[in-house]
C-alpha cells in the first residue's frame, strides 16, 4: 500500500483517535484525524480521502449515521469505502449503518493488530469495484454512444424512442422524429478524404446540438438533455426526437432551424464546404405507433426530401410507402437486368444543319423487364445512381455503344460520332478515364468518335478533381459535351475553364421557342457565346418545323428530335441511315 493512501479517522474520543491512527500509520497509511462529523466532512471536502473510519456515536455534533449519509451525497463520496465503528452487540446500529451506505463495520473494543489488515483489505476490494465500475461505464459508453461525435447512437436512440412512444401513448400526446442526412457527404469523403469527412460530421453534430438547445424534449430522461436530444445513427445520418409537440407543424419549425444552421459554410483549412441537409419527419401516432416504424418512415420521408433536390424537409405520407415498394421492386429487378440481358440501346441521329447530313448518334438506354414492362430511363437511371448500380450499367452502355458503332463503321456506314450519356456518379467514380481507355482498346473504336455527354452537376463538385478527369479524357482523345445545358448551375464563364467541345441546349428551351421569345433569345445567346469559346451547339427535342427553321437561322450546329427521327433500336437505325444515303 502506498504512503499517499489517506484515511480520515472521525471520532470524538481523542484516545481512540490516537490508538487507531497509530495502528494504521504502522500499517503504512496516511492518517487525517477529525474530532467531529462536521470536521470530518470539511476535511474530506478539502483533501479528499481513500477511506473513512467513522464512529457511530458522537454526542456533541452530527452523529456517524448523518456523517455517512452526507459523505455519500458527495460526488467523490459515492463509492468511498466507509468503515463504521459500532458497539459489539449493537445490531440496530449495524443495520442502520448498512442502510445509510456504510461499506463495512468494526466493533469496539477494537482489535488493533487486525485493524490495519482490515482497512487495507477494504481499500483493495474498493479499488477492484472501482475498476469494474469504470469498465462497465466504458462498455456502456461504447454500446450507446458514437465515438466520433460523442452523440448517442442508434441503439440508445431506439430505446429512448420506445420509452417516449410509451409515454406519448399514456399521455395521449404527439411526438416527432426528424431523420437527417447530409447532402453530398459521400462526395466530400470520396474526394477530400475521411479525415475531412470526419471533421465535417463533428461540426454538423455540434451545429445540430446548438440548433436544438433550449428545447425540453429530453428533460425527463435523467440524462443531460443536450447529450441525448439527438443521435448519430451512423454515416452521415442523424436523428432528433421531439418528445412532445402540440401540432404537426411544430416539427417543421425545428427542422427548418436545423436546416439553416447546417447549411452555413464550413471552413476547413483551404476548403470551404457547404453541406446542406435533407430532413424527413414522422409524427406519432399518425405515421407509426411503434418506434421502429416511426424511424423507418422518417427515413423514407428524408429520402423524398433528398429526391426533391435536398436542402429541404418532407413529412411522411402513406403514398411514400407505396412508391418505396415500387422502388424496391425496381431495384431488385434492375440488379439483375444486365445478366438477364434486359438492357438495350436505342440510337437517335443528330443532323448537321450546315451539311444537312446525319453526323452523329446519341445512345439511349432502354430497359424491358418481363414483370415491369418497359421502364423509362427517367425512372431507373436516378435509381441506378442512388444504388451505385449505374457503375456497372454505365460500363455496359459504354461498351455496347462502342462495339455497335465499330460494327457500323466496319460496314462502311459513315458515322463521325457516338454520344454516350455519363452520369455524375459514374464520372466521379475513381478510374473512369481508365475504363474509357480500356473499352476503346477492346472495341477498337477511334477515340475521337466517342463523345461523352456529362451533366452540369458532375462538374460542380471538387473543381480540381473534375479538371484532372476532364484533362485525362481529352488526352485519351474523346469529345466532351455538356448535356441539358441551361437548366443547371453552370454559367458559360465557369465552363470556359473546362475543355468542353459541345453544349447540348436543354429541350425545355427548344419546346418553348414558339411561345416564349425569351427562350429564343437565350438559345441565340448560348449559341453565340459557345461559338466564341470554340464550342459547338446541339439542340435537343426538336419536334416542329418552326423550331427547326428557327435553330437553323441562328446557326445552331446540330439538331436532334422526333421531327427527324425517334431513338431507334440498332437494326432499324441502320435501315434509317441506309435510306438517307
Ligand atoms: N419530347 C421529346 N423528347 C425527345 C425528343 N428527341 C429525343 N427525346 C428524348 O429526350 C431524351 C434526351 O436524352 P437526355 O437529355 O440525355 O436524357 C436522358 C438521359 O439523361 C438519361 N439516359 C438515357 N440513357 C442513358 C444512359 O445510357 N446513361 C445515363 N447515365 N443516362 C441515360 O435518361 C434521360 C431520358 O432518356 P429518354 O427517355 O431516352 O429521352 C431522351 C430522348 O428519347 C423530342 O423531339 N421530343
Amino acid at each position: 500500500m502506498q504512503q499517499s493512501t489517506s484515511i480520515i479517522v472521525i471520532d470524538d474520543d481523542p484516545l481512540i483517535r490516537l490508538v487507531v491512527s497509530g495502528s494504521l500509520r504502522a500499517a503504512g497509511l496516511n492518517i487525517i484525524e477529525a474530532a467531529s462529523g462536521e470536521e470530518g466532512l470539511r476535511l474530506f471536502d478539502e483533501t479528499g480521502a481513500d477511506a473513512v473510519l467513522l464512529d457511530v456515536t458522537m454526542p456533541s455534533g452530527i452523529d456517524g449515521f448523518t456523517t455517512c449519509a452526507e459523505l455519500r451525497k458527495r460526488a467523490q463520496g459515492e463509492h468511498l469505502p466507509i468503515l463504521m465503528m459500532t458497539g459489539l452487540d449493537d445490531m440496530e446500529s449495524i443495520n442502520r449503518a448498512y442502510e445509510i451506505g456504510a461499506t463495512d463495520f468494526i466493533h469496539k473494543p477494537l482489535n488493533l493488530p487486525l485493524l490495519g489488515h482490515r482497512v487495507r483489505y477494504l481499500l483493495k476490494t474498493s479499488s477492484t469495484t472501482q475498476q469494474l465500475l469504470q469498465s462497465k461505464q466504458r462498455l456502456h459508453q461504447m454500446a450507446y454512444f458514437d465515438s466520433l461525435t460523442e452523440l448517442p447512437n442508434r441503439a440508445f436512440f431506439l430505446e429512448y424512442l420506445q420509452k417516449m412512444v410509451a409515454q406519448a401513448q399514456r399521455k395521449k400526446t404527439k411526438l416527432s422524429v426528424l431523420f437527417l442526412d447530409l447532402d453530398g457527404f459521400k462526395r466530400i469523403n470520396d474526394t477530400l478524404g475521411h479525415q475531412i469527412g470526419d471533421q465535417v460530421l463533428q461540426i454538423a453534430a455540434e451545429r445540430l446540438n446548438n440548433s436544438i438547445r433550449g428545447s425540453d424534449a429530453f428533460a425527463h430522461f435523467g440524462v443531460k438533455q443536450n447529450d441525448i436530444s439527438l443521435a448519430r445513427l451512423g454515416g452521415d445520418e442523424f436523428t432528433v426526437l421531439l418528445s412532445e409537440i402540440e401540432r404537426d407543424e411544430d416539427a417543421a419549425i425545428v427542422a427548418e432551424r436545423i436546416r439553416k444552421n447546417l447549411a452555413q459554410p464550413i471552413i476547413l483549412g483551404e476548403h470551404e464546404l457547404v453541406t446542406t441537409t435533407s430532413i424527413g419527419i414522422a409524427v406519432y401516432p399518425d405515421d407509426g405507433e411503434v418506434a421502429e416504424n416511426l424511424l423507418k418512415h422518417a427515413d423514407l420521408a428524408m429520402y423524398y426530401a433528398k429526391r426533391a433536390g435536398g436542402d429541404t424537409h418532407r413529412y411522411f405520407s402513406v403514398q411514400m410507402t407505396e412508391a418505396a415498394l415500387r422502388r424496391l421492386n425496381l431495384e431488385n429487378h434492375l440488379r439483375r437486368a444486365i445478366e438477364r440481358d434486359e438492357l438495350e440501346l436505342h440510337y437517335q441521329p443528330q443532323l448537321d444543319t450546315h451539311t444537312r447530313t446525319f453526323s452523329g448518334l446519341e445512345a439511349l438506354l432502354r430497359w424491358k423487364n418481363n414483370e415491369l414492362g418497359s421502364v423509362s430511363p427517367a425512372e431507373f437511371i436516378p435509381l441506378a445512381e442512388e444504388t451505385g448500380l449505374i457503375i456497372s450499367i454505365g460500363e455496359w452502355v459504354l461498351r455496347r455503344a462502342c462495339e455497335q458503332v465499330q460494327v457500323w463503321l466496319d460496314r462502311g456506314i459513315p458515322l463521325t460520332r457516338i454520344a454516350v450519356n455519363v452520369s455524375a456518379v459514374q464520372f466521379l467514380h475513381r478510374g473512369f478515364p481508365g475504363l474509357v481507355r480500356k473499352i476503346l482498346n477492346e472495341t477498337g473504336l477511334r477515340p475521337e468518335i466517342l463523345e461523352l455527354e456529362l451533366t452540369e452537376s458532375a462538374l460542380i463538385s471538387d473543381v480540381e478533381y473534375v479538371m484532372d478527369v476532364l484533362t485525362e479524357l481529352k488526352q485519351i482523345g474523346v469529345q466532351l459535351a455538356i448535356d441539358d445545358f441551361g437548366t443547371g448551375y453552370s454559367s458559360l464563364s465557369r465552363l470556359k475553364n473546362f475543355p468542353i467541345d459541345r453544349l447540348k441546349v436543354d429541350q425545355m428551351f427548344v419546346r418553348n421557342l414558339e411561345l416564349n421569345p425569351n427562350d429564343g433569345a437565350i438559345t441565340s445567346a448560348i449559341i453565340a457565346m459557345a461559338g466564341n469559346m470554340n464550342m459547338k451547339v446541339t439542340a435537343e427535342g426538336v419536334e416542329s418545323k418552326f423550331q427547326m427553321d428557327f435553330l437553323r437561322n441562328i446557326f445552331c450546329d446540330e439538331v436532334q428530335g422526333y421531327l427527324l427521327c425517334k431513338p431507334l433500336p440498332a437494326k432499324q437505325l441502320e435501315e434509317f441511315l441506309n435510306s438517307q444515303s
